[in-house]
Formats: C-alpha cells, structure tokens, sequence
C-alpha cells in the first residue's frame, strides 16, 4: 500500500549504553522520520569504557522476531549490524533470504572502538559468502574493509581498489568509511555505485574521543532515506552530512567514547 507510513529495520545488537547498535539504529530513524522495528540478535553489556559483556540471542529467538515482523509489517528497508557468531550470520542470511524488506545495508560490524570483538573471526567468511552478495549496500569501516578484502588501506586509491573488490564479492553499492583513515584533517569516505560512477564524501574531522556508534548512525542514516524512496546516491550524501553534524555538535555523556549528537543536524530535510 503505497501510502503506509515508511517502516524500516535494523537487525543488530542491543547497546545498553545507547550509543551503538540498535539503539543508535533506532534513534537515527525517528530523527529521519520513519518508523523502526528490530530483530535483536545478540544482547551487549556496555558504555562509552566498553564493551563489558555481549550474549548471543539463539536461533530460534532470532527466528521468531522475524516471523512477527514480516507478519504485519511492510519494511521498506532494513540493515544488519553486529551478528557476533556463524550462526547468526546463517539465521540472518536465511530470514533475509525467506522475507522481502527491501533494499539491505550491511554494516560488517566486527570490532567495537575498545576494541571488543563483536563478530568471530571465523564468521567473516560467512558474511562473504553468505550476506554481501545480498546487499544493497556494504558500508565497511577501513580494518572492516582490510578483512574483507585482504587488501592494506593506507592511500586513497587502495580504497577504491578495495571497493571495487568487494563489488566484485556481490555487494552492489559500496561506501568505504574513512573514520580510521590517517588523515589530521578530513573523513573523505569513498563510495563506488552499481552503475560504476563514483565519489568521495569529504567532511572536516572532528578532534573527539565521542564518536560511539558513527558507523551504526551513517548506515541507519542511508536505511531511513532509502525507505523514503530516495535514491541512493541521495541517500548517501545526506547521511554523511547527518552524521558530521552528529559528531561535531559534541554533547557530553560518560567517560569515554561518547554517544553523538543525533539532533544535530534536525530531522526531515
Ligand atoms: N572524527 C571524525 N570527524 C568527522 N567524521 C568522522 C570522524 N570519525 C568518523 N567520521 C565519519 O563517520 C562515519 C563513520 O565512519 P567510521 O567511524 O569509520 O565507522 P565505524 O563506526 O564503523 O568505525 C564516516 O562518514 C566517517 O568519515
Ligand atoms: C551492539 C553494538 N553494535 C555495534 C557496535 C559498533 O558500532 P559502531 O557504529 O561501529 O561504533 P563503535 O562502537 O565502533 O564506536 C557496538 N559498539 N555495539
């Protein structure tokens, strides 16, 4: 029914923090306008120190979320963020196989900025193989897009090398994310489209230790905007300038890597 109210999805871990994860993924899509249901897949102890404890969800728990939402709802797109082991990875794959929620954004979550682990090592195959020939999109980070490719990302041109290689793997868009990138001065992400056109997204960087969950907002960011019907060219270029307002209107919440600001930059544009 073309006039339902856009409904999204992010299929994540939960942050307790809400910082990260499917709270950022929540938060991001009501600033944007849409409405957000969500598969939990894994539960985590954390703050803006760490990560303290994570506790997968089992498949039959992640399975039944998935029966209620497609059920009665009509997602219109959805993302994937932390997926922490193998078999959450194949139980996700599966139900986004079996479910119609519409274009897919893979944020390959692997390693939180404390540096706790939130996928397995061993399940990175599983999401080669396994989600990124089903994604709309793969918004990978640098040391994500490292494992993903195998190739070493010090210079502008082995991002696109990169990009090119994980469109090669199946993935149709792909955004490579510059926040690890060794630049003082700018976070110049690269974006590689189906169509083979590309650009860079260049923002100031900003000089913070509060920059939890950028990632999750970013990839959130293009789900809400590509649920709008936006096309996804668009619907990239918005969400870089969502998430640069986001981390440069700093607000101060805990000791650590803090959360962004997501009212920064204002709801619907
Ligand atoms: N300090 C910063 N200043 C400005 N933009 C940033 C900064 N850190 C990250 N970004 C931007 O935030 C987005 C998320 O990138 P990144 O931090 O690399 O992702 P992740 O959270 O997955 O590690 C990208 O658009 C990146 O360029
Ligand atoms: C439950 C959960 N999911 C994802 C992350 C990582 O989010 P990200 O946006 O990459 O931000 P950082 O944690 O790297 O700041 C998380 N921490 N927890």
């Amino acid at each position: 029914m073309i006039n339902e109210f856009p409904q999204t999805l992010t299929i994540a871990g939960s942050d307790c923090g809400g910082g990260a994860g499917m709270q950022a993924d929540l938060k991001t899509m009501q600033m944007r306008r849409v409405f957000g249901a969500t598969v939990i897949v894994a539960i985590t102890a954390q703050n803006t120190l760490g990560v303290q404890k994570a506790y997968p969800l089992t498949t039959e728990q992640i399975n039944a979320q998935f029966a209620s939402i497609a059920d009665d709802f009509r997602i219109r797109a959805c993302k994937t963020g932390m997926l922490a082991d193998i078999p959450t990875v194949q139980i996700v794959a599966e139900n986004l196989r079996r479910y119609d929620f519409g274009p897919y954004v893979l944020d390959p979550v692997m390693v939180a900025k404390g540096g706790a682990k939130l996928l397995a090592d061993d399940a990175i195959a599983e999401v080669k193989r396994d989600l990124i020939p089903l994604c709309t999109l793969i918004t990978p980070n640098l040391p994500e897009t490292e494992k993903l490719t195998g190739i070493k990302v010090e210079q502008p041109e082995q991002m696109k090398e990169a990009a090119r290689q994980l469109q090669s793997m199946g993935a149709k868009n792909v955004l490579v994310k510059a926040g690890h990138f060794n630049d003082p001065d700018y976070a110049t992400d690269y974006v590689l489209l189906a169509d083979q056109r590309d650009f860079w997204m260049k923002a100031k960087r900003v000089h913070t230790k509060r920059t939890h969950g950028t990632g999750d907002t970013i990839s959130s960011c293009i789900v809400a905007e590509l649920a709008k019907g936006k096309p996804i060219e668009e619907a990239i270029k918005i969400s870089k300038q969502f998430v640069t307002a986001s981390i440069a209107n700093t607000i101060q919440i805990g000791h650590g890597h803090g959360p962004l600001n997501l009212w920064a930059f204002g709801g619907e544009k």
